[in-house]
């Protein structure tokens, strides 16, 4: 728990680790040995408990959510007299810079694919909303990478709105972590998925937070069910700090990779720079944009050490 902003528990039903992966028994669902072999291709270091004790109870949780959501929809064409209609089901999920919001989501998106209901299940991440690396350096944003003013939020939102009216194809830019830019000519599409998983550290932010035209939509405008990944921020520069050596050992080497000239660096110094973008750049937009927004989502999903869960709040 975040010991600086500490959440208000009235607003939620609060789970002990241990109370909310009981809740797993009444899943019907068993997973085969080659979903565990699919889920471990995902993120090696993700548990296999970790996958058992939260994330099937949470499916369990979200597939009931999303029927709800699908039989009141076919409620409201009956009445109205018109022929079915759906749109996709967007769950978004937010949370800092490297608190595991892209290995949640796919975890999430494997589990969802399982449930008859909701066979097709896309998953879009938001950083390929950041302008272009040009851009950003044009408007001086290199430093504020991240922050709100970084994303083209106009386009965001045209994209979420456009797939939640049920748009038959819809694309999405995409963003490498490689080369730190949007790809250039390459677009992911989104074709009416029965669920859509937007997963970014800006998905529950809203105009409201910078001032910028609040008359606009928000993307939480079109997002059904919201989760927050929360861990306290020494354990977020850690991770942060871990990955960037990870990277450093592998994607850095690639010469196309922004990070080429720190493939080279000893441990030392790769920790040492990974410290200072994150107390200059990440650690700040985490306190300012991230954080703050905290309390807007409809689940909280709070992780200890080595990424354990170890309480799951649902705003009641
Ligand atoms: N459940 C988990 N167990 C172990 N390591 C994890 C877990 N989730 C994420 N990680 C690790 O933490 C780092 C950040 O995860 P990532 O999903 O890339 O975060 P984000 O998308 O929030 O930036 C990565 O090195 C990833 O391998
Ligand atoms: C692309 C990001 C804004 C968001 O990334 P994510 O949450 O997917 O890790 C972030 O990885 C980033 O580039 N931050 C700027 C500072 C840095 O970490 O290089």
């Amino acid at each position: 728990m975040t010991s600086k902003n500490p959440i208000q528990k009235a607003l939620y039903l609060a789970f002990e680790r241990a109370q909310w992966s009981v809740l797993r028994d009444a899943v019907p669902m068993t997973l085969s040995e080659q979903d565990l072999e699919n889920l471990r291709g995902i993120n090696e270091k993700v548990s296999l408990s970790e996958v058992t004790d939260i994330y099937l109870p949470l499916s369990r949780l979200l597939n009931l959510i999303v029927k709800s959501k699908q039989q009141r929809g076919l409620v409201l064409d009956e009445f109205l007299g018109q022929k079915p209609s759906s749109s996709p089901y967007i769950i978004s999920i937010a949370g800092s810079v490297a608190v595991g919001k892209s290995t949640t989501a796919r975890i999430l998106q494997a589990l969802l694919r399982h449930w008859p209901e909701h066979p097709k299940v896309d998953l879009v991440t938001t950083d390929g909303f950041l302008y272009p690396l040009a851009d950003l350096k044009r408007k001086g944003l290199l430093q504020r990478k991240g922050f709100p003013e970084s994303y083209d939020m106009k386009m965001l939102v045209e994209f979420i709105s456009a797939v939640k009216s049920g748009q038959a194809h819809v694309n999405a830019p995409i963003y490498s972590h490689v080369t730190y830019d949007r790809i250039r000519g390459q677009h992911q599409t989104v074709s009416q998925p029965d669920i859509l998983i937007l997963e970014g550290l800006n998905v529950l932010q809203t105009g409201l937070d910078s001032p910028v035209d609040i008359r606009r939509p928000f993307v939480s405008d079109f997002v059904d069910f919201s989760i927050y990944v929360d861990a306290e921020e020494h354990l977020l520069k850690q991770w942060y700090q871990e990955r960037f050596l990870q990277f450093r050992k592998g994607a850095f080497s690639d010469e196309k990779s922004y990070f080429h000239h720190y493939a080279s660096l000893t441990d030392d110094e790769a920790n040492a720079i990974a410290a200072k973008i994150w107390d200059t750049i990440n650690g700040p937009n985490l306190q300012l944009n991230i954080q703050p927004t905290r309390e807007r989502a409809h689940l909280i999903l709070q992780k200890g050490q080595d990424h354990l869960m170890s309480h799951v709040l649902l705003r009641k």
